[in-house]
């Protein structure tokens, strides 16, 4: 998860509106996206980066929560599109989920165009 992870570039995020993000001006409407992979592996976080060491969870990173608590590592993103996965399994031949993932479709574009 943490050097091998599932998407090494964020979701596109859109800054809703002018902020400041370390000393860059980011006007409304820009594009953003983090390089997980670089901060995932960023020497001034992690002591030997390229280096797997789970045990290093148990001592300087204890207290890391990969779901988006911890913005040095987040696989899974962070925010109010974080990945939704919700590993409870429930009986059954197949092994269907214990809480139904439910997804709520909203058109972006005006609804004349979807005619
Ligand atoms: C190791 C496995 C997985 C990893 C590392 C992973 C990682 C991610 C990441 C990085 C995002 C983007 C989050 C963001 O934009 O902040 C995402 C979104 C998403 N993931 Fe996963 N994912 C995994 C497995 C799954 C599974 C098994 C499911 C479905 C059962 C799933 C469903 C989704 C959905 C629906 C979104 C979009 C959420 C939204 O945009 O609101 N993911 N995932």
């Amino acid at each position: 998860m943490r050097l091998y992870l599932a998407a090494p570039l964020s979701v596109p995020r859109e800054a809703m509106e002018d902020c400041t993000i370390a000393g860059f001006h980011v006007p409304a409407g820009t594009r953003l996206m983090i390089n997980l992979w670089k901060l995932q592996r960023d020497p001034s976080i992690w002591h030997k980066p390229l280096d797997f060491m789970p045990e290093r969870f148990l001592s300087d990173h204890v207290n890391i929560d990969v779901r988006g608590e911890n913005f040095e590592l987040i696989p899974f993103g962070c925010g109010r599109r974080i990945c939704p996965v919700d590993m409870s399994e429930s009986i059954g031949i197949t092994i269907p989920k214990a809480t139904p993932l439910e997804v709520t479709l909203t058109p972006k574009l005006p609804s004349m165009l979807h005619r």
